[in-house]
């Protein structure tokens, strides 16, 4: 009745082929029921081959059926975000709030400060309010070549940013957008030509500048003169033990921090926390904790984004979106973070070490349709209040409650993002997942597969220490989010309980091949059909959903190999691990990835080539496997065409079995390549060859002969 229709800033949709999926996902389990009917009529007797392996085979299937269930949860509804930027500003461009950008580096080795600047300068140059923007730098390798990286990008930053706003350029890290025009420049009019090779130029003598300074392996004398923040060193003895280094670098309440064209510029910040040898500095979490310290006494932002330091800002307007969000007058008082996906702009086509293209693009749609995605880390939005510890309250908006008096990120788990998004929720709290198509931050994914491996060795261990924690989604979880969101967080939390059920599957039908015991239908059974329907449709499944995600068919089958990679070593050892820990002898490491390779290294991941280039148990037990599988399909052939049984009765009994050891063979090539063939750096070294020889070797022998 003349009252205007409430428009909101941001609207939800069903994603599309959800029929289709879901009588795909019935069809699917019935088979599975019945593959287990099959299993469990068909027992051998005691005392007959197989039995033990039959027993163990079974319960690997009765996981991964489990395992595939947990999935559905994902998979069931799924639903996409869109927002209303323009309706955002109208309504509140002039009561933005302020923002607090937390960029965290830890290793001026292995993340370079150039590329660490380039993320700093892409969050400064968001099209937001620059009064109202803040970014700091948590540095945990507490490195002067870093902090005089970040001088320069301060510096660097009064022309940076007014470039970037007069030509709205996209994206906004440096070294991206240089690399962009390289490949179009017809957009380009005389005069941002013109702005552009300046601009470059400043930019290469910047890089030049950091350049020759970590090349030196010091901060020349006349450098150090003219920032007296340098003096803070002074004192410092390592990078584990020194005192708090904390530098104002830009503040954005000086009327003298303008840029060139004379606009304020957003305040910046550089922070080393203290360290002491004997204190434990807990990771990235300890980081982020001294950070929302620091800040609240500085500027004391009402939302926080936090990035990992190589994740560059790659769409300028990904604050606004998260606005949208948060402001949103109907919904966005219960929203306490909204989290983007983790993009790479290093992927290669086929992406030989897996992408997590299938979790961004489909499971994490189905996370957010229980308002439940969880906080990856990088690339979030959260309110301050409620990463400090407010209680979502219902009866009263403005009521503040405090749960706990421990603010901030949780300690103590490798995944400590996850942990903290998940306890946020918990305390009743919705989150958000937004995933426009221009992708609001893209950073470097792993180049060489032991890297691959360690990194979901981390997240798969932190994610079962969770399982198994007071705050295990099963027991903490229950009451306090719903039954999907609980299952949806289980196909994460128990990543790691996948090893044992992979490790049977990879390896118990092949040594049954040596027997020649069958432990699958015949051929000509008809409880083949289920297995067939299943092995088919799974995979057809799978393939679709991975080339719907915009991958190559070439990179679905990496993604297989990957996966069968990460279950026999990552989840194995990070199975192991938490249990060891639990047992209390370990703490938890975080190993950083690397953000620099070797230039040969670089030249193979170009290339798609895999990269070995060293020893590390995970291999000896990759090649292990690898070289098991070979050996029984050889021994099995050999027996089959010398021995008294013809081909065609061995195939009609064994068939599935010969079929999962050729498979397990094909997807193992490029380590047969190079164990044996590759003569480059990056091959398996003799000694894993060796090793792994003599394991498989006396595995099929023991199997064969003794058991
Ligand atoms: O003691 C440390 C260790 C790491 N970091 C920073 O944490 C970030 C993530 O480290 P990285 O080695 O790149 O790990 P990823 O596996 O790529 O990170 C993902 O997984 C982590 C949890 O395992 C989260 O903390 C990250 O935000 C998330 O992007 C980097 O910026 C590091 O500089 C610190 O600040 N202090
Ligand atoms: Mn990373």
């Amino acid at each position: 009745m003349g009252e205007e229709r409430y428009l909101p800033l941001f609207e939800t949709t069903n994603a599309k082929g959800k029929v289709l999926y879901r009588f795909s996902a019935v069809s699917v389990s019935v088979g599975i029921c019945l593959i287990s009917v099959y299993r469990v009529t068909h027992i051998p007797k005691a005392g007959e081959d197989g039995r033990f392996g039959w027993m163990l085979l079974f319960a690997a299937e009765l996981w991964f059926a489990f395992y595939w269930f947990l999935t559905q949860a994902l998979r069931w509804s799924r639903i996409n975000r869109q927002t209303f930027k323009d309706r955002l500003s109208e309504r509140y461009e002039n009561e933005l709030p302020g923002v607090d950008i937390f960029v965290c580096t830890a290793d001026p080795i292995i993340e370079p400060p150039i590329m660490v600047m380039n993320t700093v300068l892409s969050v400064m140059a968001y099209d937001y309010p620059a009064e109202k923007l803040s970014v700091y730098l948590s540095d945990d390798g507490g490195s002067e070549f870093t902090y005089y990286a970040f001088l320069e990008a301060a510096e660097f930053a009064k022309h940076w940013i007014p470039y970037c706003k007069k030509y709205s350029v996209e994206p906004r890290s440096p070294a991206a957008y240089f690399v962009s025009t390289a490949s179009d420049d017809q957009s380009q009019n005389q005069k941002q030509t013109r702005d552009l090779a300046v601009i470059k130029k400043l930019y290469e003598a910047m890089a030049a500048k950091i350049g020759n300074a970590v090349n030196l392996g010091r901060i020349s004398e006349e450098v150090r003169s003219k920032h007296k923040g340098f003096s803070r060193w002074d004192s410092y003895s390592s990078k584990r033990d020194h005192e708090t280094i904390l530098q104002i670098v830009i503040d954005g309440r000086d009327p003298n921090a303008r840029d060139v064209e004379g606009c304020v510029l957003p305040t910046l910040v550089y922070l080393a926390r203290e360290k002491r040898p004997q204190i434990h500095h807990n990771f990235k979490a300890g980081a982020m904790n001294a950070l929302i310290r620091v800040s609240s006494n500085i500027s004391n932002g009402k939302l926080i984004l936090n990035v990992d330091c190589d994740m560059y800002s790659n769409n300028s307007k990904a604050i606004r979106d998260a606005l949208c969000f948060l402001m949103d007058e109907e919904q966005g008082h219960e929203i306490a973070y909204v989290q983007f996906p983790q993009n790479f702009d290093n992927l290669t086509k086929n992406e030989l070490y897996a992408s997590l293209r299938v979790y961004f693009e489909v499971e994490f749609h189905g996370l957010d349709n229980y308002w439940g995605t969880s906080y990856i880390g990088s690339g979030c939005f959260h309110r301050r209040e409620t990463l400090c510890g407010k209680k979502f309250s219902k009866v009263n908006k403005s009521e503040m409650k405090w749960e706990d008096k421990k603010m901030g990120l949780k300690y103590g788990c490798p995944v400590e993002d996850v942990i903290t998004g998940l306890l946020i929720q918990c305390r009743g709290w919705k989150s958000v997942y937004c995933n426009p198509t221009r992708k609001a931050f893209l950073g470097l994914a792993p180049t060489t597969l032991l890297q691959a491996l360690v990194q979901h060795k981390r997240w798969s261990e932190g994610h079962l220490q969770i399982t198994l924690s007071k705050y295990s989604v099963v027991w903490y979880g229950r009451g306090r989010i719903g039954l999907g969101h609980q299952l949806g967080y289980l196909r994460y939390n128990l990543w790691a309980a996948n090893c044992w059920a992979t490790l049977i599957y990879s390896t118990l039908p092949s040594l049954y091949l040596l027997r020649g015991t069958s432990l699958f239908p015949q051929i000509s059974s008809r409880w083949i059909i289920p297995f067939a329907f299943v092995i088919i449709a799974k995979n057809i499944g799978s393939f679709v959903e991975f080339l719907w995600c915009g991958g190559t068919s070439l990179g679905w089958w990496n993604d297989q190999r990957i996966w069968l990679y990460q279950g026999t070593t990552s989840y194995l050892f990070a199975f192991i691990d938490t249990i060891v820990h639990y047992l209390g002898y370990i703490d938890s490491a975080f190993v950083i990835t690397a953000k620099v390779a070797d230039e040969d290294v670089s030249e193979r991941y170009e290339k798609e080539i895999m990269e070995f280039g060293g020893s590390s148990p995970m291999f000896t037990v990759l090649a292990t496997l690898a070289l098991l599988n070979l050996y029984c399909f050889a021994w099995f052939l050999k027996a089959a065409t010398t021995g008294t049984k013809g081909i065609a009765e061995v195939y009609e009994t064994m068939s599935l079995q010969i079929l999962l050891c050729v498979v397990l063979i094909v997807i193992n090539l490029p380590l047969y390549e190079a164990l044996y063939l590759r003569k480059d750096k990056g091959k398996l070294p003799s000694s894993v060859a060796f090793k792994s020889m003599a394991f498989a070797g006396f595995a099929c022998i023991c199997f064969k002969f003794l058991y």
